[in-house]
């Protein structure tokens, strides 16, 4: 499988991510340079030998009867997961950060963000002219000055929002509800986001939630010594539970973060769990979004009969795992209500110099915003 590698300029125009990337394998022949190359641009030969391998490795579908279990008892094969792995599989992500500024924003933009969700809705509107400055990102510029564009065009907008943050007050004691700015991550696992997150942050009005499913992997949050139950809430939840609601209330949070989880779920529940977290979003908030692109190395390396369906897999200690296209989720977010701020593919060759193996990852990241008139049911 040949790949051939692309310039930064030709990667930005072709709709690829330019954030991340900034190391370009000019010449094959340097593969062995580094340890990995950004928005590698694949090969037609290369994608139409990955479309094979899945065609082959999806031939044999696992038996209805096991497909079943894996889904009854998904949170036990994670349990099981975490018992054996406890906080030692995956790595702290401190490219957050570089990815997804708003995790770790300025204290204006924090201030900024207090002023909405204490529903001072007159004051954020005077501050905004003033605090557009160079230090917001390019997504939070625009969208200032979208909102703001919505404030002149149409002021059904200010009074839709402060309607909905006006709820806020109905539900006012709830864990965090004192806070500014409120983060949730949707399966957390053992904490290797949320813990940099709270030593990066310091915005005293922090609070930020986590939940799993897998109840090893909550307790293992609860118990690292860096756990502060005055600026965090772990939670045991299973973000595909109907029944069950999350312990903050609708419009209440500025950022819900989905590393890796939600490829995890069973492909015909993803809506409706993207629906209900759309719902605790406040206007504005953001969704961010990091997950296994198709054809990735991963999914590629699967054989013959651990296929669940088209595109999703088992891995052979019980937990499962789908590979998005980027139209898929955008068709997700956009039917839960929520505008594209970003939706790129990060394709990357990663190298064992040592093995002379190479691997194409393909990663897809998204942020998607609930608009300031949103109709999210
Ligand atoms: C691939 S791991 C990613 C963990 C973490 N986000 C990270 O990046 O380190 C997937 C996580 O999703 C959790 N998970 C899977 N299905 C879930 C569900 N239905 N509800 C809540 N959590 C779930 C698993 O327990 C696991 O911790």
């Amino acid at each position: 499988m040949a790949g051939s590698y692309s310039e930064g300029a030709h990667a930005a125009n072709s709709g690829k991510r330019e954030q991340f990337g900034s190391r370009f394998l000019n010449d094959p022949a340097h593969v062995f340079h580094h340890n990995a190359w950004d928005n590698v641009e694949w090969s037609e030969e290369q994608a139409v030998e990955a479309a094979k391998k899945v065609r082959e490795n999806s031939a044999q579908r696992v038996p209805q009867e096991k497909q079943v279990d894996y889904e009854i008892n998904a949170h036990k094969y994670w349990n099981d997961f975490y018992k054996i792995h406890e906080n030692g599989f995956f790595k702290d992500r401190h490219w957050l950060f570089t990815e997804f500024p708003e995790l770790a924003p300025s204290p204006n933009q924090n201030h900024l963000k207090g002023l909405l969700s204490e529903n001072k809705r007159s004051e954020i509107l005077e501050c905004r002219s003033s605090e557009d400055g160079p230090d917001l990102t390019e997504e939070q510029q625009e969208c200032s000055s979208k909102s703001l564009r919505e404030k002149k065009q149409a002021p059904s907008v200010e009074k839709n929002v402060t309607e909905r943050l006006g709820h806020l007050e109905i539900c006012d004691e709830f864990p965090g509800s004192s806070a500014t700015y409120r983060i949730l991550e949707v399966g957390c696992g053992v904490g290797n986001t949320v813990f940099p997150i709270l030593q990066t942050n310091n915005d005293p009005g922090l609070f930020v939630y986590c939940c799993d499913f897998s109840s090893t992997a909550v307790e293992l949050v609860q118990t690292h010594s860096e756990y502060d139950p005055s600026r965090c809430l772990a939670f045991v939840h299973d973000l595909c539970d109907e029944d069950k609601s999350y312990p903050v209330p609708r419009d209440s949070l500025d950022i819900i973060i989905l590393i890796f989880v939600l490829s995890a779920i069973v492909p015909d529940k993803m809506q409706k769990a993207v629906d209900r977290l759309s719902r605790l979003l406040r206007p504005g908030g953001l969704m961010l979004l990091r997950d296994y692109g198709r054809y990735d190395m991963a999914q590629l390396r699967f054989k013959k009969g651990q296929c669940l369906s088209e595109n999703f897999y088992v891995r052979g200690d019980g937990t499962r795992v789908y590979f998005f296209t980027q139209d898929e989720l955008d068709t997700l977010f956009t039917a839960a209500g929520l505008e594209k701020v970003q939706n790129v593919v990060d394709q990357r060759l990663q190298v064992n110099r040592g093995k002379q193996l190479t691997m194409y990852r393909v990663w897809i990241q998204c942020k998607y915003r609930k608009p300031l008139l949103s109709s999210t049911g």
